[in-house]
């Protein structure tokens, strides 16, 4: 019997500034069915695309591709920001539902020609997935997919990644 994935998500007003809905993933987290459903879904999509390597972004794209890496039994590479990778790295900037920031991926993180799922817990305005995709295709990685546990409609995310398959396990 399967869960209702969206009974397992918090949301807060105005966190972390006034206007912003956070929509809080630690209790889908905390719950061992929600989480495996959540991860077996996540792996299935990314079995059926021949996925050969997860790429998501600090921190909460750790939590959403890890265990689907675990699961397939492939590779995870982090998609990190600044100051936290300590071998060669290329970098990509992007704009936030708040604020601005930069990730950085390992030079060696994917092969030429890796078909490579990029994951992450949620779709906002999209700019974090649009960085993350770009550090995969500036090594060479083919971006088979992406999926997320949350798309945020009204912030028009899946405008940026429209040439990009997409799953999304709940929308609000
Ligand atoms: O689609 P976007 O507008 O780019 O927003 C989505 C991103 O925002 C959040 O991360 P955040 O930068 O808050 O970092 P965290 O995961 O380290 O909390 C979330 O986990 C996504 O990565
Ligand atoms: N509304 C939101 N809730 C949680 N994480 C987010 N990242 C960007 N927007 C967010």
């Amino acid at each position: 019997m399967s869960v209702n994935l969206r009974d397992y998500i918090a949301s807060v007003n105005d966190f972390p500034e006034k206007g912003v809905v956070y929509r809080d993933i630690s209790p889908l987290m905390a719950d061992g069915v929600a989480y495996a459903q959540a991860t077996d879904q996540i792996a299935a999509y990314a079995k059926d695309k021949g996925v050969e390597m997860i790429v998501g972004p600090e921190a909460r794209g750790f939590i959403v591709g890890c265990p689907v890496a675990y699961k397939l039994g492939i590779g995870f590479a982090p998609a990190r920001k600044k100051g936290k990778l300590p071998r060669p790295t290329i970098s990509a900037s992007y704009g936030l539902e708040y604020g601005r920031s930069t990730l950085y991926l390992h030079t060696d993180a994917i092969k030429p020609g890796q078909r490579v799922l990029v994951t992450d817990d949620l779709l906002a305005t999209g700019g974090t997935i649009a960085a993350t995709i770009k550090l995969v295709e500036d090594l060479g990685g083919i971006v088979v997919g992406t999926a997320f546990l949350i798309e945020l409609k009204d912030l028009k995310g899946r405008e940026k990644i429209k040439n990009y398959d997409m799953l999304a396990l709940m929308d609000f």
